[in-house]
């Protein structure tokens, strides 16, 4: 018995990473009727074609045209040029969500442009890899992973739902959430962990040649893992520390404040500081661990 998809037609704009592997996902569990796919790169484009990831069309208009649900999946700084053109596609009743990894800037982008009688309920799936575009996505992407919607005021309870809903049967845990709590929570859990990765591999890299060729021959597992996450894309990166401006620069000032007190633990020899400090994180390694397990 086949069952019934959760959404007859879904539009997605951006093919890349996140969109592909979301169109990977509802055909491997026939969880839209119909996909139908939009991205400003033509090669993207023929990528999604050859892949037979959905129906590819030329135009935006054409990609969401009937559209039960559309799905934004481009970098941050896309998203105010697209609403114009998205409230002029979407049909009534429709929901409309995307993935960005910020929440605030895409209310202000995208809110003021959605019809009414559309439901509006931006999302982030925080899964993802340093790979880009079409070719790097994969339909397990979202299994155990959670899944962010942030819901506007107001929003009907059925199409937030329908849209968990789908979330889970990709494998995903859901959560609702305020953006500006979603925009505060990554910019601890992802946005720091990238920029520090940045710097670190960055700072390597502007070392005098003798000691850089040493830094890749001897780069163990610690380095290695910075040099794979500061291969992230640069202009999703880019964009999204420029949309998530406040609440990165605020942690970002209690980090250098923590920096400096383990800087000056090390210069005066404070053993028990950088003892105690080194036992309270590996107590959070453990705890995520035993989360996972459990
Ligand atoms: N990569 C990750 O780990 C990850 C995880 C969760 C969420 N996100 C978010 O998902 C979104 C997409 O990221 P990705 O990793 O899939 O990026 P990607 O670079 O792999 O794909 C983005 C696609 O959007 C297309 N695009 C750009 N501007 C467009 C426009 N105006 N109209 C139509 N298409 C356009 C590009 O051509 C590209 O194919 C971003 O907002 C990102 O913040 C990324
Ligand atoms: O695993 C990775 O490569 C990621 O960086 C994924 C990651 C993250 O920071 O966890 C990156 C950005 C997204 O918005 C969500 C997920």
């Amino acid at each position: 018995m086949t069952e019934t998809p959760i959404f007859p037609r879904v539009g997605i704009i951006g093919i890349g990473l996140i969109g592909s592997s979301l169109a990977r996902a509802m055909q491997l569990g026939r969880l839209a009727g119909e996909i139908t796919i939009f991205d400003a790169s033509a090669e993207a484009r023929a990528a999604a074609q050859e892949l037979d990831l959905g129906q590819v069309h030329d135009r935006l208009g054409d990609a969401i045209a009937d559209a039960d649900l559309v799905i934004v999946a481009v970098p941050i700084g896309a998203y105010a040029a697209l609403g114009p053109q998205l409230a002029r596609g979407l049909k009534p009743g429709a929901i409309l969500s995307d993935v960005g990894s910020v929440k605030q800037a895409v209310v202000r982008d995208l809110g003021p442009h959605v019809p009414e009688g559309v439901h509006f309920i931006p999302g982030h799936p925080i899964a993802g890899t340093e790979h880009s575009g079409p070719r790097a996505g994969f339909a397990e992407l979202f299994k155990g992973r959670w899944a962010i919607l942030t819901p506007v005021p107001g929003t009907d309870s059925a199409a937030t739902e329908r849209l968990k809903a789908l979330w889970e049967r990709m494998g995903s845990m859901v959560e609702i959430m305020e953006p500006s709590h979603h925009d505060q929570v990554l910019a601890i859990t992802s946005h720091l962990p990238h920029l520090i990765a940045y710097t670190i591999v960055d700072t390597a890299t502007q070392l005098e040649t003798s000691t850089q060729s040493e830094v890749i021959k001897f780069s163990a597992s610690g380095f290695r893992d910075f040099t794979r996450i500061a291969a992230s894309d640069p202009t999703m990166w880019r964009d999204i520390f420029l949309n998530n401006r406040e609440a990165v620069l605020e942690i970002l000032g209690r980090f250098t404040e923590d920096l400096t007190a383990l800087q000056r633990a090390i210069r005066w020899g404070e053993g028990d500081k950088l003892f105690e400090t080194f036992t309270r994180t590996r107590e959070v390694r453990r705890g995520i661990i035993d989360a996972k397990q459990a």
